[in-house]
């Protein structure tokens, strides 16, 4: 039996004493093919100190478990500047990794090899259908349940509708409970049903529906998924790491909770987001579940409703900044790099914007980071726009966008563009970031007289603007005069013109042919601005990135209806077909997911050390090339999420390609094909046969 405290003490549970993990009260003796690995953390933490059984994978290598050494002969691809080329190059399904090490040699099993789940010895069948990864519930066919004590134990139907029994629930965060509960109890399964019926259950397990898991993350929470490391953890991080069942990490998914979508600081409850995040880097990437670790850094909140939460699960006490928030994320990038070593990706997330560009800025140059809000949207929204050219004409040089919302998506989207337009025009990007326009929350008036005046400003924050009419109020573009009192991501996008409140007189100012939300604020693309885009623009391009669904700047419908069909429109989270004047109008989803994946992969597969953001435009390049002419006549500016693995390997392939000419990979030789080679590294979550 494990205290609690034993528990929060790991990293392997929230801070808040209030929790309680129904797992803590058992105790797991059993182990797969990692040692300690495959069980649950709060299983693995019981196992370390239990008796613990070793097993291996196909190749009968096992492990030292208890200490969690893997010891296993076969390479791992995308792991080593010394790999031999032979193998690689004809990347046959036996040699596959799944993009990570396949210590346990169950991936790179082919369908016929047999498997081992246990090496030594197996306590009990019970054990083995609660090992998330080796579970394979009714599937087990009649051979294994003899050979793996699992008679009695499974009743004796052999498959069950499992998609229909989720279809049962009405209600979304029904569905994603069930979907979690899957994750936990059966890994393969949970990843093939995700990658079969993608688009079912992307709103489910990503936005909308993972918002208002993380908004409602304390009363939901079963099991720890990630770690989570709070200020309490200070100076014991690399500890927390050791914690973690998995020694192979290549991808890390990390936030610090405070800027959770559009829903603004959800503190220790945004553990949903890089879970989340992560999931979809196995079912859309193809990188192994394994090799993906969550990270939730708890500096507090400033959320008074979750801080008087009787279910809050994380620590209770306004946000630490400065020193103390930058010494923490620096033990834990140091402790990152230390325990897995220079190539482990990792991913900012939903950090507010005053935190997100200066960890940017500062780890880029020493670790393999990206921040997924900031360059992962830039880079899926240029995609989007690229291939709306072929829709609506010109080169990107030839539009001119305006955005509502400057920040991490909102310039960082800005900024890509125009770098963009600077390598097709060869003109110098100060020149190409005057076609980029930027509104944010903030207006400049006299404050003596409420008139706009350029020189005595007065800046108000939108921060309390609920309505939307207020919210308008509060809206500025962002201006040369306005500039001393700009933060620093600002600075670049204040052009000469003269002051302008609101989005609609902006609209009207500046005439754009692309508006793009990225406010995290519904409803602020009205009729009146939508009908303004349509009143200068044949076909306007209209994207609406913000997420979750209410914090949309405008529906799929009101686009096509308000600008009488004519609008190309993508949103953030996604929005079902709209039958308008007797046509169907089918709308994409301008959303990072549809870069992250590939572009992780990308760099896991070349053994990339840093990002850069040629990359970036790599990745959107090759997403851009995967829309169909098909695609196009729906008015579609993305592909369709079903092809999603095909259009993550292309993208990796770009990816790596790009490495390699930057002299950032270091997995040599540089595979020949790198489109099949990006496929042959993908995870795939199809059961294997046991002995
Ligand atoms: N579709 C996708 O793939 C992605 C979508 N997003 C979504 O984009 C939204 C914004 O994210 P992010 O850029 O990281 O957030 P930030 O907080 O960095 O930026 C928000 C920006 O919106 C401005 N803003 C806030 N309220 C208003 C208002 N009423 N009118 C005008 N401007 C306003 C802010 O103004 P000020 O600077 O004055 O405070 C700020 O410039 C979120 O909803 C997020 O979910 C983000 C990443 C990816
Ligand atoms: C999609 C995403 O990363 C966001 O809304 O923050
Ligand atoms: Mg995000």
């Amino acid at each position: 039996m494990f205290s609690l405290n034993a528990f929060s003490r790991s990293g392997l549970l929230s801070s808040s004493p209030y929790s309680c993990c129904e797992e803590s009260k058992s105790l797991f003796a059993v182990s797969r093919g990692g040692g300690t690995s495959s069980l649950c953390p709060s299983q693995r933490n019981a196992a370390s100190s239990a008796v613990v059984l070793c097993s291996a994978g196909s190749n009968g290598r096992g492990v030292v478990a208890g200490e969690r050494t893997v010891t296993n002969s076969k390479p791992a691809m995308g792991s080593t500047a010394t790999e031999s080329a032979p193998a690689l190059e004809t990347y046959p399904e036996s040699n596959v990794c799944g993009a990570a090490e396949d210590v346990y040699g169950d991936d790179s099993a082919i369908a016929e090899q047999l498997v081992t789940p246990w090496a030594v010895s197996v306590a009990s069948g019970y054990s083995l259908l609660r090992d998330p990864r080796h579970n394979k519930g009714l599937a087990f066919n009649e051979k294994e349940r003899d050979a793996h004590y699992l008679r009695g134990l499974l009743p004796p139907a052999c498959e069950k509708k499992i998609m229909h029994n989720l279809r049962q629930y009405q209600v979304p965060l029904q569905r994603y409970m069930a979907m979690m509960d899957l994750q936990e109890r059966n890994e393969r399964l949970f990843y093939k049903l995700l990658m079969d019926n993608v688009e079912e259950l992307l709103p489910i397990v990503y936005t909308p529906t993972v918002g208002e898991a993380c908004q409602k993350y304390g009363s939901i929470f079963k099991r720890p998924q990630g770690l989570y490391i709070s200020l309490k953890e200070k100076g014991k991080i690399l500890e927390v790491l050791r914690n973690w069942p998995e020694r192979n990490i290549q991808v890390i998914v990390v936030t610090d909770g405070e800027r959770i979508l559009g829903l603004g600081d959800l503190g220790c409850q945004g553990m949903g987001i890089p879970v989340g995040k992560l999931a979809l880097y196995t079912a859309l990437g193809g990188v192994r579940p394994s090799a993906c670790l969550p990270v939730t850094i708890d500096v507090g909140t400033n959320n008074e409703e979750l801080l008087n939460d009787e279910f809050y699960i994380g620590l209770r006490q306004r946000r630490a900044t400065g020193q103390e928030y930058a010494e923490l994320m620096d033990e834990f990038m140091s402790a990152v790099k230390q325990t897995y070593g220079e190539k482990v990706l990792i991913q900012f997330e939903d950090f507010a914007n005053h935190n997100a560009f200066e960890l940017l800025s500062k780890y880029r140059s020493t670790h393999l980071v990206f921040n997924d809000d900031i360059q992962g949207t830039a880079s899926v929204v240029l995609a989007g726009l690229v291939a709306a050219l072929k829709l609506v004409g010109g080169t990107l040089a030839e539009h001119t966008f305006l955005f509502l919302g400057a920040g991490e998506a909102g310039t960082g989207i800005a900024e890509l563009i125009a770098l963009e337009m600077s390598k097709q025009t060869k003109a110098p990007l100060e020149e190409s970031r005057k076609k980029i326009w930027l509104v944010d929350s903030k207006v400049c008036v006299n404050h003596k007289f409420g008139a706009l005046n350029t020189h005595t400003m007065y800046s108000f924050s939108a921060t309390l603007c609920i309505h939307s009419h207020m919210a308008y109020l509060m809206q500025g573009l962002i201006v040369g005069s306005r500039k001393e009192s700009l933060q620093h991501f600002k600075k670049p996008w204040a052009h000469e013109h003269e002051p302008v409140k609101g989005l609609l007189d902006a609209v009207k100012a500046i005439k754009p042919t692309v508006l793009i939300g990225s406010s995290g604020v519904g409803k602020t693309f009205t009729k009146e601005v939508v009908e303004a885009m349509a009143s200068f623009n044949e076909k306007p391009v209209i994207l609406a990135l913000s997420n979750p669904t209410s914090q949309s700047e405008c529906t799929a419908e009101e686009a096509y209806v308000w600008s009488k069909g004519r609008a190309i429109y993508a949103s953030g989270s996604p929005f079902g077909p709209v039958e308008y004047n007797g046509k169907t109008f089918v709308s994409g989803q301008a959303n990072n997911a549809y870069i992250f994946p590939g572009l992780g992969l990308g760099l896991v597969i070349s053994g990339a050390i840093r990002v850069h953001e040629d990359m970036l435009l790599a990745a959107s390049e090759a997403l851009a090339e995967q829309v169909t002419q098909e695609n196009f006549e729906k008015g579609l500016i993305y592909p369709p999420f079903s092809n999603i693995r095909k259009i993550s390997a292309h993208i990796a392939a770009n990816v790596a390609a790009k490495a390699y000419e930057l002299g950032l990979a270091t997995r040599l030789p540089r595979p020949a094909n790198l489109v099949k080679y990006a496929e042959s590294c993908m995870y795939s979550p199809n059961y294997r046969s046991y002995r």
